[in-house]
């Protein structure tokens, strides 16, 4: 039995290469905007949504290989009722910051386990992100330097970066912000005999 990451992306996968994890990434093969913007029809919530596409995305490959731990993510930065997706322009990240500045917005990771096509296990952790009220200059100077590639990061940016100075705290796990409930995650591995306890 081994571990398989279903997700594209580079922040998930250099947490769990950095904390020595095996698994083999593979990209999920889901149509997450068809199946979010079906979700947010619904007026679902940042945390119910994270954890629908987070399950979505383990069970479609857990289905080509039950035999193995099937692990799917999905994170939602939210501000109130207000879900932000990922910027698809420089102009959508800057309406977004612009929207995030001076509030305490949430990030949402949530991670789910298949095995066998089913869910055996899930975790949702939120983190609270105090963004300080910046000027339009640094916004300018912010997004010259970050964009575009914080386009594929949930709230526009990276909080390992230059997405620091967008904050006067942070409440919550790192790892969290970055996308993925580790240190959960590492306790379920252990329970499973894929990490040494
Ligand atoms: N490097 C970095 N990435 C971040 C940060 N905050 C959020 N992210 C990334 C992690 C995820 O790749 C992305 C959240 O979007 P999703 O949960 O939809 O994942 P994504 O589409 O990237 O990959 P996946 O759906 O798992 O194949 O934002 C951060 O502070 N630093």
């Amino acid at each position: 039995m081994g571990l398989i990451l279903a997700s594209q992306s580079a922040s998930r996968r250099a947490m769990l290469e950095a904390a020595g994890v095996p698994f083999t990434p593979m990209a999920a093969g889901i149509d997450e905007e068809a199946a979010k913007a079906a979700l947010t029809a619904e007026g679902i919530s940042a945390r119910n949504l994270a954890d629908a596409l987070a399950e979505l995305k383990a069970t479609k490959l857990s289905r080509r290989f039950p035999q193995d731990l099937v692990l799917g993510c999905d994170q939602v930065a939210s501000l109130g009722a207000r879900i932000f997706d990922k910027a698809g322009s420089r102009e959508e990240a800057a309406e977004q910051l612009r929207a995030l500045a001076g509030e305490t917005h949430s990030q949402t990771s949530a991670a789910v386990i298949c095995e066998g096509g089913q869910p055996v296990w899930r975790h949702i952790d939120v983190a609270k992100l105090a963004m300080r009220d910046f000027s339009g200059d640094f916004l300018d100077a912010y997004l010259d330097e970050e964009w575009p590639a914080v386009g594929g990061c949930a709230g526009g940016y990276r909080i390992e970066g230059p997405g620091a100075q967008l904050f006067t705290r942070i409440d919550g796990s790192h790892f969290t912000v970055l996308g993925l409930p580790l240190l959960p995650l590492l306790d379920y591995l252990r329970v499973r005999g894929v990490m040494r306890a």
